[in-house]
Formats: structure tokens, sequence, C-alpha cells
């Protein structure tokens, strides 16, 4: 598992350590150091003629960096001698350093890349820079400017004439959008970065790319793009949440001393564990606390695996409620999900001609009502209109009916009481009641912020879009249950934690992959039915177990190339092989 904290816990972790004069900064430098000079290694020995890695500005002919660099022997200029391949001296680094300790991390990497005979530059984008760090660049020999002196345009065209760019501007000491002169520095610099595609250099985000909101993942300014960040102690919450996680590229953590857990999670608290009615508003959410990454190991940990001992009904029962005549396809989908999840039994409720599509894809499927042990409702069926009353053949009237059974309305209900369930799609407006947390919402950021809208918040997609853990933290407050926001990286908020997975390729966003994931869900649900209903943190983890899964079937299914979401669901045996022989 992978565990992301707030700047909070990060601050209260650095305390002692630095109370008792632990180096932290210089071991947070040094490997900053050292991730850099990887690179610039790796790239220079797959160039023959050395050094000069990036392809450097030419466009508009002018000595880009002769204004930042006014009065100093330009050491790496075109023209310099050829060295031996692989040999990192001469690459040229440009150092974003903001205020802080952030900047000091970065002036001290800047010392160490000096003294490796790599060719630095340092803007100071404010008027106080970290001292110490300051001194130790300047005495190793680096170049530093003042962004006040040399402005911004000259401060651009010194990065596209460099080999690496480090953005040291602000860490997690840092509140909402960068203020000027920082921001401006940024919002022109990305704008360079976007226009200059692959010929931007190599870009390396310290601790976190500067303006990334550390603890909700937001991005409410001018973010430059990382291909690393390189992070210290532990991972940040907005290292693994959209829409930063976005900008973040591949991220390193870097072992300064930290405990192994620090402290307390904040977000377990009791804030969440409100009793709210159906039309109550939550409390506010802080956006603090820790957020989770499954790995394989962890869903390993958690998978319902059949034992000699099982039957079919030990394993699970799966009801799908799901599709209509106008739209069957999600009905296959979903039973197909399920099917190949391994669930025990899958049953299918709904229209007759829909039924008869399902068994001709999967005839392991029992069209028939009886007990199940964990439902699917919703996919491929419309919204429910209160005005119009339902035109679904039925299927609104199945799912408030399977509803009363998730939320225990209906305490003796035919299928047994209470049970966890998957509200997808058309399901996600027939809420009535509070639900618990093993009812599992599966909205994308549309849905969402059409069931918030129900709940009087003013938020539209795009806002949720924005802010995804807020949204689902907010959701999951409103409602009781937990939510499972889909995107390219999904975000879980259920009881005491919220995880995100980043585990499909881009092709995942196809039509139908959505009904595949609930019927993967229902089953996991299903194989933990009691277990699910005993421990209100169960659900969010199956949840986010069967996010992992799933991505990783649509990468199978994938390869690289289109994925259609019927073949996700056939690539999921494969994938739970390999998570169980692992
Ligand atoms: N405390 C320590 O000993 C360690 C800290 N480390 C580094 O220190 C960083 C945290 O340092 P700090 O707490 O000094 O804070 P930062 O360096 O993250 O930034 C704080 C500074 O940025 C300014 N600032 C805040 N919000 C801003 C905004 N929106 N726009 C522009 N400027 C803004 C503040 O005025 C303040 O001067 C970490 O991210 C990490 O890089 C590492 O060296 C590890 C050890
Ligand atoms: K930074």
């Amino acid at each position: 598992m992978k565990d992301a904290w707030s700047s909070d816990e990060v601050r209260k972790a650095e305390e002692p350590l630095i109370a008792a004069g632990e180096p932290l900064m210089a071991r947070a430098a040094y490997a900053l150091a050292q991730a850099v000079l990887r690179e610039v290694a790796a790239r220079a020995a797959a160039r023959p003629g050395g050094v000069r890695l990036h392809g450097g500005l030419g466009s508009d002919g002018l000595p880009g960096t002769a204004r930042v660099r006014s009065g100093r022997t330009p050491g790496s200029r075109p023209g310099r001698p050829a060295a031996r391949r692989g040999d990192v001296r001469g690459a040229r680094v440009l150092l974003l350093v903001g205020p802080g300790n952030n900047g000091g991390d970065t002036l001290l990497a800047g010392a160490h890349l000096v003294r490796r005979g790599l060719d630095v530059t340092a803007v100071l984008a404010s008027a106080r820079a970290h001292e110490e760090g300051l001194a130790a660049f300047e005495a190793a020999g680096g170049h530093a400017v003042s962004l006040a002196d040399v402005r911004v345009p000259p401060v651009v065209r010194e990065a596209l004439d460099s080999d690496v760019v480090l953005d040291g501007l602000v860490g997690v000491g840092a509140r909402g959008a960068l203020r000027p002169p920082a921001g401006g520095l940024v919002r022109a610099l990305a704008e360079a970065q976007e226009a200059a595609g692959r010929r931007w250099p190599y870009t390396v985000a310290v601790d976190i790319p500067s303006g990334i909101g550390v603890d909700d993942g937001a991005v409410p300014g001018p973010v430059l793009r990382a291909d690393r960040t390189v992070t210290f102690g532990a991972l940040k919450a907005g290292l693994l949440l959209p829409p930063a996680a976005q900008l973040a590229g591949e991220v390193e953590l870097v072992d300064i001393g930290f405990p192994a857990d620090a402290g307390p999670d904040h977000w377990a608290g009791a804030a969440q564990r409100v009793t709210l009615g159906r039309h109550a508003m939550p409390g506010t959410d802080t956006g603090t606390g820790r957020v989770h990454r499954m790995e394989p190991a962890d869903v390993a940990a958690l998978w319902p695996a059949p034992t000699a001992r099982d039957h079919k009904y030990t394993r699970g029962v799966v009801g799908v409620i799901a599709g209509t005549s106008t739209y069957p396809g999600a009905a296959v989908l979903a039973t197909s999900g399920a099917v190949r999840t391994g669930a025990g039994m899958v049953r299918y409720l709904g229209p007759e001609d829909v039924g008869t599509r399902v068994l001709l894809a999967r005839p392991e499927v029992v069209v028939a009502g009886g007990r199940v042990q964990a439902w699917v409702l919703g996919p491929g069926i419309p919204a429910f209109d209160p005005e119009e009353g339902p035109d679904d053949d039925g299927q609104a009237r199945r799912v408030f009916g399977a509803l009363a059974a998730v939320t225990g309305v209906l305490s003796e209900d035919v299928t047994g009481g209470k049970m966890p369930a998957v509200i997808d799609a058309g399901a996600l407006t027939m809420l009535e009641h509070r639900l618990p947390a093993w009812a599992v919402l599966t909205p994308h950021a549309g849905e969402l912020a059409e069931l918030l809208q129900g709940l009087g918040h003013e938020v539209d997609r795009a806002a949720v879009e924005a802010r995804p853990l807020h949204w689902a933290r907010t959701a999951h407050q409103a409602t009781g249950a937990t939510v499972l926001l889909k995107g390219a990286i999904t975000v879980v908020a259920g009881p005491g934690a919220a995880y995100t997975q980043a585990d499909a390729p881009a092709w995942t966003a196809t039509a139908g992959a959505g009904d595949v994931l609930a019927g993967i869900l229902g089953t996991l649900l299903a194989g933990r039915s009691a277990d699910v209903v005993a421990d209100e943190t169960l659900a969010p983890r199956l949840a986010a177990a069967a996010v992992l899964v799933h991505g990783r079937a649509a990468a199978r299914a994938s390869a690289g190339g289109p994925v259609a979401a019927l073949e996700i669901a056939h690539a999921v045996p494969g994938v739970i092989a390999e998570l169980l022989g692992g």
C-alpha cells in the first residue's frame, strides 16, 4: 500500500527530527542531486557527442541565456569541447528557487551538481532565499540571479536552452495558487513548455510540483508539468490525487529518516461520522488527511479466494439489476464482469428480452430472483424522474426493492436483510434514504455533480473534476455511502479512508467499461458480504481493489491499443491469477 500524507502530518514528523539535529535537508538535497545526475547520465549515454542533451533553443536565433547569465563565462555554450558518452559535465541546469526550505533543498542540490561539473544557474524568485543553501550554492561556484533583475522572458529562454529544470519554488509550506512573482514565472514557463512539447527540458519537481494543492490534489493556478517528482520523507496526498497527480510525472520517494508511521491519520477522526438525513448538509471538509493507493499484494490479501470447502453459495451470489430493452448491453457487461471475477453465482433481474441476451452471452447466469449476497444496481437504467414516472421495463421498481434491503428499510426482505450493493448510473437517482458504508456509489464526475446538486450543493462537473477527493468525501458524508468516483485516476472516499487508483490506460475511457467495473465490485462485495456489513472500512478497500483489477484488466486487454469493454471483463481472470500467484 502506498500511503500519502497530509502537509500537517509531514510537519509533525519533521519537528522532532529537526529538533534532534537530523540533517533532513542535506539528505533531501543529496538525493535530489542524485536523481538529476542519474537522468543526465542516462541521456548523455544515449547520445554520441556527450553532454549537450537537449536540442537547445535555436528557433529564434537568440543567445537565449545571455541576459540571465550576464557577466558569466558560458561554460556550456555550443562549441565547447565534446565530452565522452555518458559524461554529465557541462549539462545545463536551471534552478527555480523559492523563499523557503523547498528552495533550500534546490540550492543545496544545485551545489552538488556544480561540484559534479554541471552548469547550474539559479533564479531566485523572491527577495528572500534560504541563506545556507544560497551560500553553499555560490561557494560551489553556482550562479544565482534574481528574478526581479532578469525578468521572466529571459528565464523562459534559459529554460528552453537547459537540459534540466528543477522546480523548487514552493513545497509543503505553500497554500493556494502560486502568488506573483512566482505565479507569473510559472505561467510563462508552463505556456512555453506546452508550446515546446518534446523540446522542453527534463523537469524535476522538488518535493511537489510547485502550486499544487498538497492535501487535496487541486490545481488552483499555473503549475509546471514535471517528468519526475522527487519527494522527501513521505508521499504527499496531492501527488496521488487528480488532477495534480497528472502533473507530477514519475514520483520518487526518498527516505530522509522519517519513521515508518509518524502521525495519526487526521482524517480518520470523527468528522465524517455524522448522522445526516437525505437533505442535511455535511460539515466543512477540511481536505486534510491521508490518501492510500492499493498495490497488487494488498488486493491479493483482500481477495475472497475459494477453498476446497466452498460451494457456489458460500462463494457469493451477485444479483444484477441492469439494462433495459433499449440499453441491453449494460446488462451483458455487468453480468460478464461479475462472472469473470469469480462469483459463485450471478442472478439477473430485468425484462425478459434482456435476460435472453444475457444468457446468450453468459449461459452461467441465472435469470431468476432468489437470495443474493450483494447487489449491482443501475447500469444501463435511465435516470428516475418522479414527475414522469419510470419508463424502464420495471427496472426502477426492482432497484427500489433491492435498495430497501441494502439500507435495511425492509428489515425482513425476502433477500434476507442488509447486504452490500454497487449503486451505479440510473440507481444513483433513486436514493431516498441515508445509506450505509457498504453501499458503494460509482458515479463519474457528471453523475456525482447531479447527486450533489440534489443535496443542495452548487457544483457542476468541472468543479468535481477540479477537486475530486473533496467532492467524493462530501458525497460520502452527505449520504453515508462509500463513494467511488470514476476517472482517469479514480478516487474512493469511505469511512476513515480515501483511496486513489491509477491503474487503467487512457483507452479505458470507453462506453461500457463502468458496467464491467460494477460487476467486478459486485462479485467482491458478494464474496465478503458478511464482513463488509460488519466492518465499515472494508467496502472502500474492496472498491479500491476492484478499481485496481479493472484497470489492470483494461491494460491487458488494451496491450497499448484500443479496448472494448467486454474484453476488459474477459481479461479479469488472468489479472486475478497473476495477483494471487504473485
Ligand atoms: N523542514 C525541513 O527540515 C525539511 C523541509 N524540506 C523541504 O521544505 C519544504 C517546506 O518548506 P517550507 O515550510 O519552508 O515552505 P516552502 O518552501 O514549501 O514554501 C514556503 C514559502 O513559500 C511562500 N508561499 C506560501 N504559499 C505561497 C504561494 N501560494 N505562492 C508563492 N509563495 C508562497 C511562503 O511565504 C514561504 O516563504 C518541503 O516541501 C521540502 O521541500 C526538506 O528539506 C526536508 C526537510
Ligand atoms: K516544488
